[in-house]
C-alpha cells in the first residue's frame, strides 16, 4: 500500500520543468525518498529508479501497460526496462538532466498502480 504522504504527493500536478530549473540536490531528492521508499536515486543522484520483481512475463508486460497509460497523461514518461518477471524503471527530467519534483510525483503515481 502506498503510505499516504505517496499519495498526497501523486495528487500534486506536473507541471512545466523550464531548463533554467535547478535539478534538485540531493538533500532534496533524499527528502522527497521518504515519501516514496521504494525507490531509489542512483549514485550521482540524477536518476530516480525502482525495481518490480513479478511472477511471469505477462504480469510484468501488463504493469508495464499501464505505467505507459500512466506516463502519456502526464507527459512525464520513465525509461522502462522488462523482461520475465521484471520491471526497471529509471525517472529523470531530460530537460535538467537530473531530477525535479516532477520525477517523485510520477513515482508516487506509480505507486498508486495495482502490481
Ligand atoms: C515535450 C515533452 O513535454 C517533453 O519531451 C517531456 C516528455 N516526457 C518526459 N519524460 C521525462 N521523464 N522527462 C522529461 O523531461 C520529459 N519531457
Amino acid at each position: 500500500m502506498p503510505t499516504s504522504a505517496a499519495s498526497a504527493l501523486a495528487r500534486e500536478v506536473i507541471g512545466p520543468c523550464p531548463r533554467t530549473a535547478a535539478p534538485l540536490s540531493r538533500a532534496e531528492s533524499e527528502t522527497l525518498l521518504g515519501q516514496v521508499p521504494n525507490w531509489t536515486l542512483s549514485p550521482d543522484g540524477t536518476l530516480l529508479l525502482r525495481a518490480f520483481v513479478l511472477p511471469d512475463f505477462t504480469t510484468a508486460y501488463a504493469l508495464v501497460e499501464r505505467i505507459a497509460a500512466l506516463a502519456e497523461a502526464a507527459d512525464h514518461h520513465p525509461d522502462i526496462a522488462f523482461g520475465w518477471g521484471y520491471v526497471r524503471l529509471s525517472l529523470q527530467s531530460h530537460s535538467i538532466g537530473g531530477l525535479h519534483r516532477n520525477d517523485f510525483i510520477m513515482a508516487a503515481r506509480i505507486e498508486t498502480l495495482p502490481h
